[in-house]
């Protein structure tokens, strides 16, 4: 018999209030190494603050979070990107006027060695240094088949394509939890699937636990393992996606009373 893995992630009893207004209320849930795990829930539900309680950036009122079997109240940005979780952000925040290996780049300055005088001073640690995280860059984008655009100014690729910069940049310093706010904002139905389907990849490919916020429920419920719906802060369902698709409580509150068709 296996015993089961434990999980990768595990948020206990977190509660958030900004100035006496809760957005997050005792919220519990797990996930699973390796699955695709969907927040979900209506405008103001407390999504995009669990994630940012999940990379370090507010810290909860209460409750705590258990990383890799790892106890934290409050982890630092930068203790989170060091101990492998990565972010995605909602809207587009890529250094436009910098190459496309630049912004890759730049996901991993939370990862340098080199001190700002090395850099300075063009010193062989900074050298090499900037060689290594250059040809991790390359490495990257091949994954996205984007390598031909590496020198292209982000500011005139199409913005699908600086979609998929910014996952690369999310990924390059190889993070095992992988944070995203609604990686498919703003897109076609043709881009949604593209990304949606290079979702599926990393997650498979590079073994990748990933959490993600998404308002495309015909998506979510394709692309999830697992679905937490969130409403008020609270947790209204936690389960696998053909459950959730038929939750009363789910369809009442969230789904508008119509229950979702999904093409096979
Ligand atoms: N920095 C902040 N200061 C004050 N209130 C905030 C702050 N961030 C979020 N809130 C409030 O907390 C609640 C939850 O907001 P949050 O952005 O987490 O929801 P969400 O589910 O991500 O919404 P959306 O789908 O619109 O992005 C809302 O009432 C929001 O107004």
């Amino acid at each position: 018999m296996t015993t089961p893995s434990p999980p990768a992630l595990e948020v206990r009893n977190i509660s958030l209030a900004f100035k006496g207004v809760k957005a997050i209320s005792d919220l519990s849930f797990e996930v699973a190494p390796r699955e695709i795990c969907a927040l979900i829930g209506p405008n103001g539900a407390g999504k995009s603050s669990l994630l940012n309680i999940l990379n370090g950036v507010y810290v909860p009122n209460s409750g705590e979070i258990i990383f890799e079997g790892e106890h934290f109240h409050r982890m630092q940005p930068l203790e989170a990107a060091r101990r492998g979780i990565g972010r995605g952000f909602q809207n587009n925040a890529l250094f436009s006027g910098m190459s496309v290996a630049d912004n890759v780049i730049a996901g991993l300055s939370r990862h340098a060695r080199a001190t700002l005088l090395e850099e300075a001073l063009l010193l062989p640690r900074a050298r090499a240094e900037t060689r290594r995280f250059r040809e991790r860059a390359h490495e990257v984008l091949g994954l996205f088949n984007l390598e031909h655009h590496a020198e292209t100014i982000v500011a005139t690729l199409p913005y699908g394509v600086q979609k998929k910069v910014e996952l690369a940049r999310a990924i390059v310093a190889a993070p095992r939890l992988l944070l995203l706010d609604e990686p498919l904002a703003g897109m076609n139905a043709a881009e949604k699937q593209e990304i949606a389907d290079i979702i599926a990849t990393l997650n498979r490919e590079l073994k990748l636990t990933i959490v993600l916020i998404e308002h495309d429920i015909g998506i979510v419920l394709k692309l999830a393992h697992h679905v937490v719906v969130l409403d008020y802060g609270r947790k209204l369902a936690d389960g696998a996606p053909d459950g959730i698709r038929d939750n009363p409580e789910v369809i009442a509150a969230y789904l508008g009373g119509d229950k979702v068709e999904i093409a096979a």
